[in-house]
């Protein structure tokens, strides 16, 4: 029988069903040795947010086929690390949705109405009426920063309380938006107009602190902040100076930089203007069955070989199709990435273009992996080979397939169009031998680039001097170039770049490359 690690908590009814396919040992509370120890024995690993799944751990799990996590997150595992070692990873995307929705309508009305400390001090033997004084949130602007599955349903219920919204989320149409009531605006509209603000977006290097002491400055003094999305999108140094001071009103937190908040954080000195709740946004009774059935069910179905619904890495096919389709769908997912970052968000329509002997295939996986791709940059981990689909639709994406099974250059090809309210972008690629991944095209611009983790792409004007004075410009920041390449239709037009960087751009080289004279645009691509 396959053995099944259960190393945060999990609701019975999750234990129950494996214990129908597998042996079941619960154990909370592992270090991270004691973890790298006895993992070598397992077939299958259940987690919360608790159990940090690191690049040792998952070196150690020689056995392991399936890393399940009980929620959305998968900030706590080594996704990459699990693919490379060909252990899935799957996720429950949707099963704590309503939870942590309400969890921030609640933590809202309590800073509306200062609850938490009111009830502490009739408890403690006080009537204390004026001091408990609070705001209405009928007909106030309620600005959600990330209007996805978490945002749309606080939308819904916050709007019917009778609140105006506002919402930004670059990767979001205006239709969808306005389907929920709310007005797309500008970052800076948000702050400036909000009277609460919520955070419903992923945290990732560009939201890192994304509130902050300069972005506080730009919200009224009166408003109120709410974040049950990750802690690290605020940061809580200048929240906690602006709440002192008086600069922000109040604030809900969930989340927090680190987890468990440590004993001494100054937001636990704070008074009714701060809520803390210890990560509870999912802690419901039926968020934890959904979750924990969402996730053991997966487990089952991979140590039964069957596929999972919702992998984080590794699509849910059937061996033979997957053995055959995986180094396209890999191509696809790669350039749906590249062209989503080239289009700048806002994509409203993709086409697929379909050559060679890709043409004569089965197309239904391929476009998933390249819808997959296009919306990687804005769901990260919420977005997989079973959703993506979906996704894309909700999120008004237009999918249109074309197919031309006359060979070019390549076996089979691919090429992406995506379009957005103001630009069209286009990208193909192939595979070589070994299935090895290119880039041939940007734009119609030919090239042949191995995609890579870190790229600088230029559009610009073909002239003297201009490799050289960017390749300064990367050397004068200890950026290592690992490889260049220019594509041009014709001597001195316009030309794209593709620079391959051994190390991520730093801050504030972008602005600097774009000052180049000759230089129309450019782009950090992270693949
Ligand atoms: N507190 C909890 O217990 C709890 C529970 C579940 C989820 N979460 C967190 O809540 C957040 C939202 O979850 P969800 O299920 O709604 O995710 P989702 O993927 O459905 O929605 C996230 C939205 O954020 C948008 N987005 C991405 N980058 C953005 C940016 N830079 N600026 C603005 N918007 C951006 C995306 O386009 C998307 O619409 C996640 O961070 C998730 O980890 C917390
Ligand atoms: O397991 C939990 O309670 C955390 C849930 C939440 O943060 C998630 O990402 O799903």
């Amino acid at each position: 029988m396959p053995k099944v690690l259960v190393s945060d908590p999990i609701e019975q009814v999750g234990l129950d069903l494996l214990a129908q396919v597998a042996q079941v040992d619960v154990k909370i509370g592992l270090s991270e040795e004691e973890l790298i120890k006895i993992i070598p024995e397992y077939d299958a690993l259940m987690i919360r947010s608790g159990t940090k799944v690191t690049k040792d751990v998952i070196e150690a799990a020689n056995q392991l086929k399936i890393i399940g996590r009980a929620g959305v997150g998968v900030d706590n595992v080594d996704v990459p690390a699990a693919t490379r070692k060909g252990i899935i990873v799957v996720n429950s995307p949707e099963g704590n949705t309503i939870a942590a929705a309400e969890h921030t309508l609640a933590m809202m009305l309590s800073l509306a109405r200062h609850i938490p400390d009111a009830n502490a001090a009739v408890k403690a033997g006080q009537w204390d009426r004026k001091r408990f004084t609070g705001v209405e949130i009928y007909k106030k602007t309620l600005g959600i920063i990330g209007l996805g599955k978490i945002g749309s349903h606080v939308a819904t219920v916050a709007r019917a309380m009778g609140m105006k919204l506002l919402a930004y989320d670059p990767y979001l149409s205006t239709e969808r938006a306005e389907q929920l009531g709310c007005r797309l605006v500008e970052l800076d509209v948000l702050f400036a107009e909000s009277d609460f603000i919520t955070l419903h977006l992923p945290k990732t290097p560009e939201t890192q602190h994304l509130i902050n002491a300069k972005t506080i400055a730009k919200m009224k003094p009166t408003a109120r902040i709410i974040n049950c999305a990750r802690g690290g999108i605020i940061d809580e140094v200048a929240l906690v100076e602006a709440l002192k001071s008086g600069r922000l009103a109040g604030a809900a937190l969930d989340v927090f930089e680190n987890e468990p908040l440590e004993a001494d954080s100054p937001l636990r000195s704070l008074g009714m203007e701060a809520i803390l709740t210890p990560h509870l946004g999912a802690s419901t009774e039926e968020a934890q069955v959904n979750v924990a059935i969402d996730v053991a069910e997966q487990i089952r179905d991979v140590l039964l070989g069957l596929p999972a619904r919702s992998a984080v890495n590794i699509p849910g096919l059937r061996p033979d199709v997957l053995e055959k389709l995986a180094p396209y769908m890999q191509l696809a997912e790669t350039l749906g990435n590249l062209v989503g970052q080239l289009a700048g968000g806002r994509v409203e329509s993709l086409e697929v273009r379909l050559q060679g002997e890709l043409a004569t295939n089965e197309s239904q996986p391929i476009v998933i992996a390249a819808l997959k791709g296009l919306l990687s940059p804005a769901l990260r981990e919420r977005v997989n080979y079973v959703n993506a689909g979906l996704e894309a639709k909700e999120r008004g994406i237009r999918v249109v397939e074309t197919r031309d099974e006359s060979q070019r250059d390549y076996a089979g090809s691919l090429t992406l169009i995506a379009k957005s309210p103001s630009m069209t972008r286009s990208v193909s690629g192939a595979l070589l031998s070994h299935n090895e991944l290119r880039i041939t095209s940007i734009d119609d611009f030919p090239i042949s680039v191995a995609p890579t983790r870190y790229m600088l792409l230029t559009l610009h004007r073909d002239m003297p001097g201009i490799i050289g004075k960017i390749g300064t410009q990367l050397g004068s920041f200890n950026v290592n170039i690992a490889s260049m390449q220019v594509g041009r239709k014709m001597v001195r037009g316009n030309a794209v770049m593709v620079i391959s960087l051994d190390d991520p751009l730093p801050e504030g080289l972008l602005e600097e490359i774009l000052k180049v004279p000759g230089i129309r645009d450019a782009y950090i691509v992270n693949l």
